[in-house]
């Protein structure tokens, strides 16, 4: 259904890995929704059906029932050259582990979804370099991935997830695999785009840090929403909004460490 508040709607979404004894209901009929210009962050237990349903909008795997709309599209009923459309220009995806290509210096893996596209040079050069500055990667354009250090890594990654505008960014625990000030400075970046170019944003997290950066918060437990805190407008403090991620988690989590893990960094 036409709805011009919502940017992703995700109605009512199965996914069932395997069939018979062997089967693992990894979503249970989810139900959420993203408006424009959000930063939602996913927290939930491991096994709880996050990178799961991150891969069902990006996707990567096919739900086994249920709708995900996405400017009035529902994705899941896509092929072809729709589908194309849609992987290449509709969103954007951030990866734990970067997924650069080796042989590909810096700039070459972040105008690569803009080459697949065929936009002139001078296009992709303007994009380049208006990315590069908000990401603070100037100076390492011309270095190959293993030139990089993983903080530099991931902003790279993050410059080829947004030089194509798209309608939202995915990214799947952008900060696990970043040391505590290298995922302060990439939230720090991604909240700062959020912001300034309006970009909407699903991340999945288990870091209350990079959590901390978000606008509201979806906590997901057996695959089904069952708790969500908002930042408080005017703008809560992100120290405070920390505090309330933590102090849900601890009650969520029941006192296990493994429920629920963040880093205090
Ligand atoms: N390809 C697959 N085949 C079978 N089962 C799967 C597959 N992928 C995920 N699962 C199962 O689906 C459930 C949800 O997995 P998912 O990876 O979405 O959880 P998650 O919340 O992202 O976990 P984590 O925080 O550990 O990454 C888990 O029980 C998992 O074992």
């Amino acid at each position: 259904m036409k709805n011009l508040n919502k940017l992703l709607q995700i109605r009512n979404l199965k996914k069932v890995y395997g069939s018979g004894q062997n089967s693992t209901h990894a979503l249970r009929g989810m139900n959420l929704d993203v408006i424009p210009g959000e930063f939602l962050g996913i927290m939930g237990p491991s096994g709880s059906g996050k990178t799961t349903l991150l891969n069902c909008v990006a996707t990567m795997i096919k739900p086994t029932s249920g709708e995900i709309i996405l400017d009035e599209m529902d994705i899941t009923k896509l092929w072809g050259d729709e589908l194309s459309n849609y992987r290449g220009n509709k969103i954007g995806y951030l990866f734990q582990e970067f997924e650069l290509l080796d042989n590909l210096t810096s700039e070459e893996n972040i105008i690569l979804p803009l080459s697949i596209h065929n936009e002139s040079r001078k296009k992709m050069d303007m994009k380049l370099k208006r990315i590069a500055e908000q990401l603070d990667i100037v100076d390492i354009l011309k270095k190959f991935p293993s030139q990089l250090s993983g903080g530099q890594k991931q902003r790279v990654a993050a410059s080829r997830a947004l030089i194509t505008n798209p309608a939202i960014v995915l990214a799947d625990e952008p900060t696990g695999s970043l040391d505590s000030k290298n995922g302060r400075i990439l939230m720090e970046k991604l909240s700062y785009i959020n912001k300034e170019e309006g970009s909407s944003i699903l991340m999945v997290t288990h870091d209350a840090n990079a959590a901390s950066y978000c606008s509201r918060i979806l906590f997901i437990q057996d695959g089904l929403v069952f708790h969500e805190l908002r930042r408080e407008i005017p703008e809560e403090s992100q120290e405070k909004f920390y505090e309330r991620i933590i102090d849900i988690m601890g009650q969520l989590g029941g006192g296990s460490k493994n429920v629920l893990t963040f880093n205090k960094g």
